[in-house]
């Protein structure tokens, strides 16, 4: 029997590319569609509804986000609620928003999903820079988004960064709270005293996402990065592979690292 999928913010740019994706996978069924400009209506033969909570109506396995960051956590937490796997694209939540997801899965025995970024080639990026700050000490990540994108640092940038304070080695940098003038400008930290990890996030009109890793050290520097182009279609595989084995395990996991071994 195929998954049956519910899929939140399915009229959006990710939505609208995960949507033919869907419907040409025998494994998968879209089952409902969440939309609110469309709700009443039909995509690919599946209803759509306002809200999630009007979509778990319909039996269902996997609920898909991609809506907005003041959003998602409610919606993912319906789902879970409801007894279905979730599999969050939607940016916004940090690892305390997670941590708090974790119980409620864990609770009903379903699990969820998550990756800042669905895209195979961003997920390199991130392998990278964390093999690299194995062995280099000084790490510091610029991003680059639209200048209309709500949430900062992006999900991407996010992700690498909180699993960079875990891997990290002190950094050489003056402390933060040392520096004379505007202490602001060296960036928001992600993780706390010597693992913090600064992030500087530029918003500005055409950018989609790009994130750059600078790692330096005494007379050289490294620098990792990763662009996006303009269209969703980077993301859809990833998604879809979570789609697929999110039902394999209860609780949360973060990271498309983490299902391509
Ligand atoms: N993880 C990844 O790989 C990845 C990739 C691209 C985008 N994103 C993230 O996914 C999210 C969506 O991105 P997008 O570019 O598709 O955005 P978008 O604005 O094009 O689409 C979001 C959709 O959600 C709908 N929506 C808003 N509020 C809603 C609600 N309360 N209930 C249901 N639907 C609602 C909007 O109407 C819209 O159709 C963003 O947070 C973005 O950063 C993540
Ligand atoms: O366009 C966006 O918004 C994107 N958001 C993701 C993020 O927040 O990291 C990644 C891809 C594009």
């Amino acid at each position: 029997m195929p998954l049956r999928i519910i899929l939140a913010g399915a009229t959006g740019w990710v939505g609208r590319a995960l949507v033919p994706a869907i419907a040409a996978a025998p494994d998968l069924d879209l089952v409902a569609a969440v939309s609110r400009a469309t709700a009443g209506t039909e995509i690919d033969g599946a209803p759509v509804f306002a809200t999630v909570g009007e979509a778990l109506a319909v039996p269902a396995d996997v609920l898909i986000d991609y809506t907005k960051p003041d959003v998602v956590k409610a919606n993912a937490t319906a789902a879970l609620e409801a007894g279905l796997a979730v599999v969050v694209g939607t940016s916004g939540l940090d690892a305390d928003d997670y941590a708090g997801l974790d119980a409620i899965a864990r609770a009903k025995g379903v699990g969820l999903h998550a990756a800042g970024n669905f895209s195979i080639t961003a997920t390199l990026m991130k392998r990278f820079t964390l093999e690299a700050a194995r062995y280099v000490a000084d790490v510091e990540i610029i991003e680059y988004a639209s200048a209309g994108k709500p949430d900062a640092p992006s999900g991407t940038g996010r992700e690498l960064a909180e699993a960079l304070a875990q891997v990290r080695r002190p950094a050489t940098s003056r402390p933060v709270d040392t520096v004379v003038g505007l202490p602001q400008t060296r960036g928001g930290a992600i993780g706390t005293g010597a693992n913090e990890v600064r992030v500087h996030a530029v918003r500005m009109p055409s950018f989609s996402l790009a994130i750059e890793s600078i790692l330096g050290a005494p007379d050289e520097r490294l620098t990792i990065r990763h662009d996006a182009g303009s269209s969703a279609a980077p993301y859809v595989a990833g998604t879809l592979l979570a789609a697929r084995k999110v039902g394999g395990w209860t609780g949360v996991r973060r990271g498309l690292d983490m299902l391509l071994d």
